[in-house]
């Protein structure tokens, strides 16, 4: 295996984040509950979906492409009984998109299996993969996720004590992880010392114990939201109940700043924020920030409407629904043909003729990574007898990829870094374009913690990227530079 991150086959637009969901609750029909928690985070990853349960001294896995609901029935869920479960949906990072690569990844220690599970990308894996493969373990697939199983499983054989093994997991390997984990009688979660991707804990009427990557998961089974795990800690749920470790010291904080404009759902709460909370404050803090005269305000659905609610609110345009959304598309479920991708925004989005036309619009969507998005909207806008689009986006320039998780894209594809704002305008089409600034952005999301990734638009990464990973992801002249908002810092480290 070469670099953690797939370099080729990016897709169009800006993808999902995968979803993690695990419960300790004895007596309760784990998968089941499981299965539920998916379903309300499918929205984070399409391609895969996963549920291990343990029990009996022993750890089952059922897992299959495809939609939470295409993979799993009442036969399948029947089949996986136990006190203790962990489920993931798939979004790939890393690795191919074969059945191998899906989650959760299993691994043995001694005679015993525990059952990892993975939101977030991994910056170092290939020297330790090629270590493990020394040492004879043999791995299934090429992503990220597997070797920190397999971490796991062979630190765990040699002292004994799972923790350990999750902590020399921790200790070894950099990058975005919120994971769950599974033993035959306990359930495990632990977040990388960034706090990158998220991840909270809440608690079953009955006692039991759920774990999230989002809170919308602990709604959908009636679970209590409690509090987030927090950075590199380790939180261990069993018989003797909830206990929780320092894992590895916790670094600077930074959050994905990108979930609240984005990937979360906007009913999720995020460290103490609510996601449709701040939506609606970054369109409060656009029009003051990027005024525009207009008969109306539309939002791109679903993310787009929160953020146009405040704009309409803050400006005094009126709010109208003007583009209406195809619901039974998924984000990446089938899959168009060539000739029908370059039309794809048509399957999903309709605009209204008879609210649009003779009309000034500001259309605020959540985020331009390519343009393609825009650019076929606002054709389609005009074409439906819009006399003018101003688009309004509530996150800044997308300029720099994502290693952490989420597919922003190489360079050379994101048009933020290519092309000034009056370039963009022309090729997108529109009348004008105005993006977020960086710290109208943070205003918007006040969480209970101060330290926030954002360097998708700042380019300032907590974490070194490798080399390795700097070739596929940056321009030349980005490499071995130093960069972070006048603070600068080295983004180069070698990996091994
Ligand atoms: O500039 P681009 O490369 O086109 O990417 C930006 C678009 O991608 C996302 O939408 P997407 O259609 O993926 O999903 P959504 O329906 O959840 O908004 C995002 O909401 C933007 O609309
Ligand atoms: N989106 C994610 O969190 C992906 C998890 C992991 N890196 C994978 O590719 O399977
Ligand atoms: S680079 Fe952007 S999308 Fe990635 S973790 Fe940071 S803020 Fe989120
Ligand atoms: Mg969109």
């Amino acid at each position: 295996m070469g670099d953690s991150v797939m370099p080729s086959e990016r897709p169009d637009r800006l993808e999902e984040a995968c979803a993690v969901f695990g419960v300790y609750a004895p007596g309760e029909d784990v998968a089941r509950l499981t299965c539920f928690g998916l379903q309300a985070l499918q929205h984070r990853g399409q391609e895969s979906a996963g549920i291990a349960v343990g029990g009996n001294g022993t750890v089952v896995a059922y897992k299959d492409l495809g939609l939470v609901t295409q993979v799993f029935n009442e036969s399948t869920l029947s089949a996986l009984q136990g006190d203790v479960a962990v489920g993931h949906c798939r979004y790939s990072t890393a690795g191919g998109g074969g059945w191998e690569s899906a989650q959760p990844h299993l691994s043995a220690i001694d005679d015993v299996l525990i059952a990892l599970a993975h939101n977030g990308t991994l910056v170092n894996t290939t020297r330790i993969r090629a270590q493990l493969v020394g040492q004879g373990v043999q791995l299934y697939s090429n992503t990220d996720s597997e070797v920190a199983a397999k971490v796991i499983g062979a630190e765990t054989s040699r002292t004994h004590h799972l923790r350990e093994g999750i902590r020399a997991m921790m200790c070894l390997l950099e990058g975005a992880y919120a994971m769950v984990l599974a033993s035959p009688d306990a359930l495990y979660a632990f977040r990388d010392p960034n706090g990158i991707r998220p991840l909270c804990i809440g608690r079953l009427d009955n006692g039991g114990w759920v774990v999230s990557s989002e809170s919308c998961g602990l709604d959908i089974v009636g679970a209590t939201y409690l509090r987030d795990v927090e950075p590199g800690e380790i939180v261990r749920f069993s018989a003797e109940g909830m206990a929780s470790e320092q894992g590895v010291p916790a670094g600077p904080r930074a959050s994905c700043i990108f979930e609240y404009v984005y990937f979360a759902r906007p009913d999720s709460v995020l460290d103490g924020q609510n996601v449709y909370t701040a939506r609606r404050e970054m369109g409060r803090i656009l029009a003051a920030e990027a005024p525009i005269d207009a008969d109306l305000v539309l939002g791109v659905p679903d993310s787009g409407l929160p953020p146009a609610l405040g704009f309409a609110e803050a400006s005094g345009i009126p709010y109208a629904d003007g583009i209406v959304k195809n619901r039974y598309v998924g984000r990446s479920f089938i899959q168009p043909t060539q000739a029908m991708r370059q039309n794809a925004i048509r399957i999903k989005l309709n605009p209204l003729p008879q609210v649009i036309a003779g009309k000034r619009l500001v259309v605020i969507d959540d985020s331009i990574v390519r343009g393609n998005t825009s650019r076929k909207l606002v054709e389609m806008l005009k074409a439906a007898g819009a006399v003018e689009v101003h688009l309004r986006i509530v996150s800044p320039e997308v300029e720099w990829p994502c290693f952490f998780g989420i597919d922003t894209d190489t360079q050379d594809q994101l048009i933020a870094a290519n092309m000034n704002n009056q370039q963009m305008c022309e090729s997108i089409g529109c009348d004008s374009l105005a993006f977020i600034s960086l710290e109208g952005l943070h205003r918007a999301v006040t969480a209970d913690h101060p330290g926030f990734c954002d360097a998708c638009f700042s380019g300032n990464y907590v974490i070194d990227i490798p080399d390795s990973l700097q070739e596929t992801g940056f321009f030349e002249r980005n490499r071995v530079t130093s960069y972070a908002g006048g603070a600068p810092r080295s983004n180069t480290t070698t990996e091994g």
